[in-house]
């Protein structure tokens, strides 16, 4: 016979917060399990499963799901399920079958521990006290899900996750300048999104190119497992859908766009978050929308949240921006014409920005904000700027308050966060180094065809194996590999074939082994192509690229970059001086163009270099100007008519300036304030840095991996590692599951120089599934100890209780934010005189010293009586707390949500970026919330019974 029955009520043991359990369906292999409080479903093999059978005697008072309440007197049993009999609360006979009963019942496992005699060591006690009060902290921080990652504290990058993560489905795009770590801040919102429970289902889309380096990123930065999906992982699964198959999945664009039966499977997989990377790919006209375009598109609406990333928003034009951005809010952005003529209205609001940077504001500049934002909250803010008494820090967060409004309530920002070189700081300089040639006779030929691209790559007209030995370019490339021995030179070119030459070339004449990277290797062949160039030591000097290595990757140790020919697209030089150009780059760029005088080549440079000026910093403009030069440039490649060359430059330079200023002076401006608020981004760095202070997580793993039986050697003032022990408890710990073990560090700097080590922090999932444990698990929730002092007769008792006020519901509502578990603590004396306030714990606790088991069974064995009646009066005493605690929590969820409702509410009327269902979704989750803190518990956490003596 099966041990469980559909319908019955039982409780997890692993996680008691989930409270009663019904069973809905069990077979020899599996037994599945609904808890209704949280709403989550579980599914445990039938032989194994952690369960236990929730069944009231006589005596017992039992919760109905309606609130009342019933004194057993009788329980009977038809077909394995219970029903119990007794008295109502309000006096009559009821029977409450055992469906009926509360799901929020609590059980009092410390005492049941304690009084059956499974007496736990004093320490043990005293690090399930601290890893509660810890748990409560975590909850409450604002930087939940920001400190946790592997990476440098970059204001901005924070700045961004925090901003986003905290928006119910989040639908954004991730548009900072190339290399300014749009990948870390899309892995630190996902990584928030998760830890918070907000989201579960996640699928990251990428070229096929990046699906390892993305992988490697989440894995090493933040702990996050993807599964990476190819065709053949795809296939693994016939007669199901593949993406079901996994919560956490990367896949390529190509995957989903080649093979129509998986990108139906993916749309069909309901994901909590879609991540698109290198967006600029999705290119879209009303009558043409491309393949991919309609893909990502098709998953969009399906999916809660989005991301799309890309530097390089224009790089196909205005109007597949523009659809993008309605990929992330088609009601916001459903015409064209209008979003680009809102666009030259930024100007006004840009200048009301800079004017609260200032710390006065003149009488103008108040009517000009008083004018943009006319509602009450704003003008009492202005009113205080003006009171000359008013305290400098009340003034600052006035100030940054009414930059918030201004944002709010009239820029495009909400949903495109660009930052730039400009604002960020701190890049390395750009050299441009030209080389000019000589054509050679070989090339006279591909020279007289006045097209762009075939001059740009002589070398593929006609196409010769030997192209190399004539080309002086290659001759140039051999020069310069002589000149900076022991440096990196990172060589971009347009085609396979020529990088598969030029590496060959290269191997023959110089005996350098030089990887090509290029479409036509696996995926596998490119990341160790990559990997071997990233080898200081034995790596060769130069990774010879086809257009492929200009996205996305990540070359920043190399110090030169060879342009061996030009892109013909501005976006695409950008990239690909990218690679180079990005965080972490130690050393000014050498950027080498080698050319050929009097060619289109030269024509191209010429513009990139004086029209855009685009060699030494990114271009704003550049989208804009190729949109309107592009045509003539090309026309001129064959141009000898200097006077007609000299206008273009001469013309494209001056557009560029007012195009700049023009969007410096409005549309810039308001992205990047949106994109970053420094004040708000270094309070976010202050937070974290605090929480890295690496004594007090060092001192509670040291307690916690001792209790678990789990072996630390120190290797290093910074490092330990970590292995099973020879009594290692039967535990789950992520990572110790083979006798290796591993190593670890709790500091931010070693952990970002030394990728052997696992970086702690307390967000990370060794640490996390450490402290879940000792909550839920009952270790250290009770112990016996004696107290040598001289203030109290031998023999006196009494009880420390530890309690918590918590509440059951579902994950993605984040209850930890209003109501974190509460952590009370009571020192009764026998007469149930609470004495916690005056004795401390960590005043008491250090004079406390063990009892031999046998004489502590004894103990609690003669005064039974006592201890029952004093966790019943505990027990009492939290209670009491119960309604304040449930009151400030629900204060708190007002005061956190209610606003939110409000303003959302009122920029929709001003601002129409805001979606309907962000609305609604608020509104539901504030009433969700609302009945959840309502039914709020108070468990019985921990009982310490001391003797005196
Ligand atoms: N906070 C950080 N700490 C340490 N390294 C970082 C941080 N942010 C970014 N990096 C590193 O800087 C490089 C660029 O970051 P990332 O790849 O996220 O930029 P990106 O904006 O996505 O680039 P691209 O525009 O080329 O796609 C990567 O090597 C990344 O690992």
């Amino acid at each position: 016979m099966l041990p469980y029955i559909p319908g019955q009520r039982w409780i997890s043991d692993a996680e008691n917060d989930l409270g009663l359990g019904t069973i809905l369906t069990c077979d020899m292999r599996s037994v599945t399990v609904l808890f209704p409080a949280p709403g989550e479903t579980r599914v445990y093999s039938t032989k194994s499963a952690p369960l236990t059978r929730v069944a009231f005697g006589a005596g017992d008072q039992v919760e109905s799901h309606e609130g009342w309440l019933l004194t057993v007197s009788e329980v009977e049993e038809q077909q394995g399920l219970l029903t119990y009999i007794g008295l109502h609360s309000d006096g009559r006979l009821a029977e409450l079958p055992e469906s009926h009963l509360s799901n929020h019942i609590r059980f009092q496992k410390a005492k049941d521990r304690l009084l059956t005699g499974q007496i736990d060591r004093n320490d043990w006690f005293n690090l399930r006290y601290q890893t509660l009060l810890n748990a409560g902290q975590q909850a409450t921080a604002p930087i939940q899900g920001l400190s946790g990652a592997r990476m440098a504290l970059i204001p901005h990058q924070l700045y961004i996750a925090n901003t986003v993560a905290s928006r119910y489905a989040p639908r954004v795009l991730l548009a900072d300048e190339v290399g300014l770590g749009k990948t870390v801040e899309a892995g630190l919102i996902l990584h928030q999104q998760l830890l918070s429970g907000r989201a579960e289902r996640v699928l990251i889309v990428v070229p096929e190119s990046l699906q390892n380096q993305w992988l490697v990123e989440m894995l090493r930065r933040f702990n996050l497992q993807f599964s990476l999906y190819d065709y053949e992982r795809a296939a693994q699964y016939p007669g199901q859908n593949a993406f079901e198959q996994a919560q956490l999945i990367i896949c390529s664009l190509e995957l989903l766009t080649d093979h129509p039966e998986l990108h139906q499977q993916a749309v069909a997989a309901q994901w909590d978050m879609l991540v698109v990377d290198e967006a600029h790919h999705l290119e879209w006209s009303e009558t043409a929308p491309s393949a991919a375009y309609q893909c990502i598109e098709a998953l969009a609406a399906e999916t809660g949240g989005l991301l799309l990333l890309t530097a390089t928003p224009e790089q196909l034009g205005k109007s597949s921006h523009f659809a993008r951005l309605r990929l992330l809010d088609p009601e916001r952005y459903n015409d064209f014409a209008q979003f680009e003529q809102e666009e030259q209205q930024y100007q006004p609001i840009a200048e009301a920005l800079e004017a609260l940077d200032q710390d006065t504001l003149s009488a103008k500049q108040t009517k000009a904000i008083s004018a943009l934002l006319p509602e009450t909250d704003a003008q009492a803010l202005l009113a205080l700027l003006q009171q000359s008494d008013a305290d400098e820090a009340q003034k600052l967060s006035a100030r940054s308050q009414l930059q918030s409004q201004l944002l709010d309530r009239h820029g495009t920002g909400r949903v495109l966060f660009r930052n730039t070189r400009d604002t960020v700081k701190g890049f390395k300089a750009r050299q441009l180094h030209r080389h000019a040639l000589e054509v050679p006779e070989v090339y006279e030929v591909a020279f007289s065809v006045p097209e762009l691209a075939t001059q740009l790559t002589p070398e593929q007209y006609e196409y010769q194996n030997d192209w190399c030995d004539h080309d002086p370019r290659f001759h140039w490339l051999l020069d310069h590999l002589e000149q900076n021995k022991g440096d990196k030179t990172l060589l971009i070119c347009h085609s396979a074939t020529s990088a598969m030459a030029l590496s060959e070339a290269l191997k023959v004449d110089t005996g350098i082994h030089a990887p090509a990277f290029h479409e036509g290797l696996s995926i596998l062949e490119r990341d160790r192509a990559a990997a071997w160039f990233a080898d200081h030591e034995a790596g060769p000097p130069v990774l010879i690229c086809s257009e492929i290595g200009s996205e996305g990757r990540n070359f920043q140790f190399a110090r030169h970059l060879v342009l061996f020919d030009l892109p013909a697209n501005p976006d695409l030089l950008e990239q690909r001086i990218g690679r180079l150009d990005r965080i972490g780059q130690q050393h000014d760029i050498q950027i080498h163009v080698p050319y050929f005088e009097g060619t289109g080549q030269q024509v191209l440079l010429d513009w990139y270099d004086q029209g855009l000026a685009a060699f030494t910093a990114p271009c704003p403009a550049a989208s804009a100007l190729f949109a309107e030069f592009g045509d003539l440039l090309k026309s001129q490649i064959s141009s000898a008519d200097i006077d007609a060359l000299q206008g273009l430059m001469q013309a494209t330079t001056e557009r560029r300036e007012v195009l700049n200023a023009a969007m410096h002076a409005g549309r810039d401006r308001l992205l990047e304030r949106n994109a970053c608020r420094p004040y708000e981004a270094q309070q976010l760095v202050a937070a974290i840095a605090e929480q890295d202070q690496p004594e007090p997580l060092q001192n509670w793993l040291e307690s916690a991996l001792d209790m678990f039986g789990v072996n630390i050697d120190e290797t290093s003032s910074s490092s330990w590692h970590l292995t099973p022990g020879e009594h290692m408890m039967n535990s789950d710990l992520p990572g110790l599951d083979d006798e290796e073990g591993f190593s670890m560090t709790t500091q931010r700097p070693v952990a970002l120089v030394r990728e052997d080590l696992q970086f702690f922090t307390w967000e990370h999932p060794f640490v996390r599934a450490l402290q879940d444990q000792i909550i839920a698990g009952g270790l250290g929730n009770n112990a016996v100890s004696l107290f040598k002092t001289k203030a109290l007769p031998e023999g006196t008792l009494l009880l420390e209780v530890l309690a918590s006020i918590r509440c059951s519901a579902p994950k993605h509502l984040h209850i930890g934010r209003y109501l974190p578990p509460t952590t009370l603590r009571f020192l009764l004396d026998v007469r149930g005189n609470d004495l916690g306030a005056k004795v401390s714990f960590e005043s008491l606790s250090p004079k406390l010293s063990k009892l031999k088991r046998a004489i502590a069974r004894d103990v609690v064995k003669l005064r039974q009586e006592q201890i029952r009646s004093l966790v019943d009066k505990a027990e009492e005493l939290a209670n009491d707390h119960l309604p304040t605690v449930v009151e400030a929590a629900q204060l708190k969820m007002q005061s956190l949500l209610y606003p939110e409702l409000e303003r959302i509410k009122a920029l929709k009327e001003v601002n129409p970026s805001i979606r309907e269902i962000e609305v609604r979704a608020l509104e539901l989750e504030y009433l969700a919330v609302a009945q959840a803190i309502e039914n709020a518990r108070v468990y019985i956490e921990g009982i310490r019974v001391i003797v005196t003596n």
